[in-house]
């Protein structure tokens, strides 16, 4: 069996009375697409976010890269190789692409103000145009180049989100936390996005773990799928398992089991 690269052991989170998450463990394979569904409120942000290190888990453990990591800080599981994007958009509207994408990937450079100024000339410098050239290769690969030096806040929504990818990637992250990477885009702008996360996940050998609506997308390019109702995992398989389901139809897509209609349709 493949390693697993993240592990969710039994977390559960309340906010006062509302049980947003209860008892929800499940491990995602390294180099896999993992993605999270279900209908509206039923954890799944709350889930990327204990994730993340934004919320603080009640009850469980997380562990990443073999780590513990439920008593760490957002910036401390970055470095150890977490990413991710927003449902909402969190570019700096008035900054350049280019610098949009260099924002935060100042812990990667293992040269401090201490040490900094004594191997400028030699080690800082060469660790600073390798991650140039990095960042060169994720700008290319995302199909931005022609844009790097335009103003992120008037770009278009689909590229935007691009260039919010090229951000968490640009951080080299072994995994990366995507949600809603398609969110009001259209069709077009959908397929793309479709094929750079697929690509990412071959290409660059990133896992993802996202959160993601469109069903037609999360049934292409997932390896697994796990559905969340009312905070609690309702099935975690493959994306065929999934569909099949009996609970799934009736909870998540609302379709009875002997109805023969197609899920994609109903989604
Ligand atoms: N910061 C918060 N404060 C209070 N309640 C919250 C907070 N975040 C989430 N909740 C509640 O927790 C539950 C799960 O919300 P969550 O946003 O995780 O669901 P979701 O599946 O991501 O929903 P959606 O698809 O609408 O984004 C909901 O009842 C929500 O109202």
């Amino acid at each position: 069996m493949a390693e697993s690269i993240l592990k969710v052991e039994h977390i559960s989170l309340a906010f006062g009375g509302v049980k947003a998450l209860t008892d929800v463990s499940f491990s995602v394979e390294r180099g896999s697409i993992f993605s999270i569904i279900g209908p509206n409120g039923a954890g799944k942000t709350s889930m990327l976010n204990c994730i993340s290190g934004r919320y603080r888990p009640n009850a469980g453990t997380i562990t990443f890269n073999k780590q513990d990591v439920t008593k760490l800080r957002p910036n401390d599981r970055a470095d150890l190789g977490m990413g991710r994007t927003f449902q909402n958009l969190a570019l700096f509207g008035h900054m350049t692409v280019l610098d949009n994408i260099m924002v935060g990937r100042h812990h990667l450079l293992k040269n401090n103000w201490i040490t900094g100024p004594l191997y400028w000339a030699t080690k800082a410098q060469k660790e600073e145009l390798a991650h140039r050239r990095y960042v060169e290769e994720v700008i290319d690969f995302l199909e931005i180049s022609h844009i790097r030096k335009s103003v992120a806040g008037t770009l278009s929504y689909g590229l935007r989100k691009r260039v919010e990818l090229a951000r968490a990637m640009a951080l080299k992250p072994d995994l990366i936390l995507l949600d809603e990477p398609m969110a009001g885009m259209n069709l077009e702008e959908k397929e793309d996005m479709a094929r750079y996360i697929l690509d990412l996940n071959e290409e660059f050998g990133i896992t993802v773990v996202m959160i993601e609506h469109d069903m037609g997308v999360v049934m292409d390019i997932s390896h697994q799928v796990m559905v969340l109702d009312f905070g609690k995992k309702l099935i975690c398989g493959l994306p065929d398992e999934v569909m099949a389901d009996p609970h799934v139809k009736r909870a998540y897509l609302g379709i009875e089991e002997d109805a023969d209609s197609d899920i994609l349709e109903a989604s």
